[in-house]
């Protein structure tokens, strides 16, 4: 079967993004989305989505991990996939979407795209880190160094390690810049590796920054390997709401691969 496929990136997080409004991919097939998301036998990438029919909204995202497995929200993915509606004519400037954590509503500029994710009523602060859900689930550390940390073996040791054993986390080291910027290196689940970016993790670490009184803005630019995001919210009481990432979104190429 040919497939044609189109690659997108958000500061460095790359995706494999298919239209599969045919239901033709065969998305029971672990190992062929493990294939086309390996960087020498297929295409390349941290994740694969496909953008399929919605009943309510403009379109469905279905999210993948390059080990093949389904997986919770995608931050930089679901920015990719606004970018990728709009080349195709699915949407104008402006889109709501359904994804595995729920509706999106996310804006479109060129190539900067404002995705409006979950709110946050729940943070678990511990003496040494910080957990939160931002639709994945994250970790937290705050650091004096971070460019100095082995963030593939320390990142795996807290991922596979007590509490979250073989469901996982993700796993974010963080140094404080200025007021209101932070820099960040993650380790995804599911990549198993460090990534050169993580949407749901610029966005957890922002409200974890300002739960922890690291910011009183509520406006933070986070630093990654592959370039900057921004996190904007509301704090209400405990919780946090109006959570926007926002960052570059483009088309890498598009192909046809056998599969
Ligand atoms: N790259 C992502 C997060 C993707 C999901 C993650 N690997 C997981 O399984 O939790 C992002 O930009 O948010």
């Amino acid at each position: 079967m040919e497939l044609l496929f189109s690659k997108y990136q958000g500061a460095g997080n790359d995706f494999i993004i298919i239209d599969n409004r045919s239901n033709s991919f065969p998305k029971n097939n672990i190992e062929i989305i493990r294939k086309l998301c390996d960087r020498r036998f297929g295409v390349g990438a941290d994740g694969l989505i496909l953008l399929e029919n919605s009943t309510k909204n403009d379109f469905t995202m279905v999210y993948y991990n390059a080990d093949g497995n389904e997986s919770t929200m995608c931050g930089n993915g679901g920015r990719c996939i606004v970018a990728f509606a709009k080349h195709l004519d699915i949407i104008g400037d402006k889109t709501i979407f359904d994804a595995i954590d729920g509706k999106h509503v996310a804006t479109i500029k060129e190539d900067m795209v404002r995705l409006q994710m979950i709110d946050i009523d729940k943070i678990d602060l511990f003496e040494n880190h910080t957990f939160l859900n931002t639709g994945s689930p994250h970790h937290i550390s705050f650091d004096s160094n971070i460019d100095k940390l082995d963030i593939k073996k320390l990142g795996k040791k807290i991922r596979y390690g007590a509490p979250y054993f073989e469901e996982g986390t993700n796993v974010n080291f963080v140094e404080q810049i200025s007021d209101n910027s932070f820099k960040i290196r993650t380790y995804e689940r599911g990549v198993e590796n460090e990534t050169l970016a993580c949407g749901t993790g610029a966005t957890a670490v922002a409200i974890a920054a300002n739960k922890l009184n690291k910011t009183t803005l509520n406006t933070v630019k986070i630093e990654v390997l592959g370039g900057s995001l921004e996190v904007s919210f509301k704090k209400a009481g405990d919780q946090y709401k109006n959570v926007f990432l926002k960052g570059p979104a483009q088309l890498v190429f598009k192909g046809n691969i056998s599969i």
